[in-house]
């Protein structure tokens, strides 16, 4: 089924059809033809102005643009496709488009270059008729920007056009020889991060060939996950929406529907949105067996409290309590949020910095530590964040990961349960600190992380590596686990499990 809007027909995705299949353009000159904006691209070019002027998440304002326009479900998703893959696609078409302007790009004002973005995205990767990209990037412009910017804009994108994504890739390509630039063309990536992913495949057990895979699966959408909270939600009303019953995180959907705030459950909080890679992890470390008391939980860095939020409805089904710490306070006043639907007595919500932890007397039997990192294990989600991220930022996070390890660690009960989670497989913020850690705290065991995730988990994973000690040799028993969104269609979920002997 499509749609007809504006004279031009949508399908249900939000994809404009390309009925003739041609690459035909509009007859008109640029200053005959429409001038207002379509209210979809409109959107996108708000959130990409957004995005490079004002440092904003695409993911925060995209969803209060859409309200604003009133976009209905089939605009919204069309608007959503375009802002992410633009910006996803970013160094991609910047390469592109160099070879289409006659000057530097950064000598294009910003919303020029902001246009040029959004109309090569339509032209290269979305089933949008190129006389429609075409133009209605040109109006776009015209209407935002000005007739003169019209002009050039028209002129770049005619240029565009001629060749498909591919035939741009291979001409972009052919004459690079470091396989490490050519995939960061051709999957657009910066080059430190194929880096860094090639050596975290590496580092936890996996074949380097599988980064093209990694990379490609970063562009990909993902599919909404929700989980149900145990003991309060059901994810029957999301199944009838027509959701499927997600295979990896028990009680968790698959949702394509749109928007899942509109999901009465989701509104209530007893469904939430959460990556199954997530809740793999926060059910893994409630579920390791543990001798003895068992009733004073912490989250350390718990903003913005998805990890907290099934923790806490854990918390309750068992009796204990979670303590739910955030440095921030915006982000605690998130995690209350998240925690809304959890009966008062299981959590607590405390603002304050992880790393006082361990000074005072209170001892925790399980705790979580989501240390703050790089974020490289979740780029599919946050579209334009690889392009904010530098390689010099991963030192402050590693000592800032490093401190907090070791507050938790003073923090944690002999015999009680560590886990260390970072939504990044790069090493250095992975298996490092790990390492670092238990030469530290000679008392400090690791556990089997795959173990804890698979005794949870629908499917086994697969995602372990072994634990090295003094000498090199793999420690037995002890095992990290690594998931990937190529692999297991997550976040590149990293988690470690650890015990205090007495
Ligand atoms: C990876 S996020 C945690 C995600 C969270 N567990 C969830 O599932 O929603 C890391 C959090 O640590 C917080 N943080 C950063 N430094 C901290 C510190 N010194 N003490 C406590 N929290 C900190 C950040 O503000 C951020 O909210």
């Amino acid at each position: 089924m499509s749609q007809e809007h504006g004279g031009r027909r949508r399908n249900e995705k939000g994809r404009e059809r390309n009925r003739s299949g041609n690459r035909s353009f509009s007859s008109a000159a640029p200053a005959a033809r429409k001038r207002k904006a379509d209210p979809a691209r409109l959107v996108a070019f708000e959130v990409l102005r957004a995005v490079s002027a004002d440092d904003a998440y695409a993911n925060l304002v995209l969803p209060t643009r859409l309200r604003r326009h009133q976009l209905d479900a089939r605009d919204a998703g069309f608007a959503t496709e375009l802002t992410y893959g633009a910006l996803r696609g970013q160094g991609l078409y910047d390469a592109v488009l160099s070879r289409c302007v006659d000057r530097p790009l950064k000598r294009l004002d910003a919303p020029v270059l902001d246009a040029l973005r959004l109309g090569a995205h339509q032209l290269l990767a979305m089933r949008v008729p190129n006389h429609a990209a075409l133009d209605e990037t040109v109006a776009l412009t015209r209407a935002e920007i000005g007739a003169g910017a019209s002009g050039l804009v028209n002129a770049v994108l005619r240029k565009v056009s001629a060749r498909s994504l591919e035939e741009w890739t291979r001409e972009l390509t052919e004459s690079v020889t470091d396989e490490t630039a050519r995939a960061a063309i051709a999957h657009s990536h910066p080059e430190w991060i194929v880096r860094a992913l090639r050596q975290g495949l590496a580092a936890h057990g996996r074949g380097v060939d599988e980064i093209e895979a990694l990379l490609a699966a970063d562009n990909a959408p993902p599919v909404v996950n929700l989980v149900a909270l145990p003991g309060l939600g059901d994810v029957e009303e999301v199944l009838a929406r027509g959701g499927a019953a997600g295979t990896l995180a028990p009680d968790s959907v698959l949702y394509d529907g749109g928007d899942p705030s509109r999901i009465e459950a989701v509104a209530a909080g007893t469904v939430r949105v959460q990556d199954a890679g997530s809740q793999l992890v926060a059910r893994a470390l409630a579920a390791v067996p543990l001798v003895g008391e068992d009733s004073r939980w912490l989250d350390l860095c718990a903003g913005p409290g998805g990890k907290a939020a099934l923790l806490g409805a854990l918390a309750a089904q068992r009796g204990a309590r979670l303590e739910a710490n955030e440095v921030a306070p915006h982000r605690s006043a998130l995690v209350e949020n998240a925690l809304a639907a959890v009966p008062g007595q299981a959590w607590d919500v405390v603002t304050g910095d992880g790393r006082r932890y361990g000074r005072e007397d209170a001892k925790f039997d399980r705790i979580m530590l989501d240390a703050p990192c790089s974020g490289l294990g979740a780029l599919r989600r946050r579209p334009e964040s690889r392009w904010r991220k530098a390689p010099g930022d991963i030192p402050e996070l590693t000592e800032l990961q490093t401190d907090l390890f070791d507050a938790a660690v003073a923090a944690l009960r002999p015999g009680g349960v560590l886990a260390y989670v970072t939504c990044s497989p790069h090493p250095a913020e992975t298996t490092a600190v790990v390492l670092d850690a238990l030469s530290r705290h000679p008392k400090l065991k690791a556990l089997d992380a795959e173990a804890a995730l698979d005794a949870v988990a629908l499917e086994p994973t697969g995602s372990g590596a072994s634990v090295p000690g003094r000498r090199g040799e793999p420690v037995p028993g002890a095992r990290t686990a690594q998931l990937w969104p190529h692999v297991h269609a997550t976040d590149a979920m990293f988690m470690a499990i650890f015990t205090l002997e007495p």
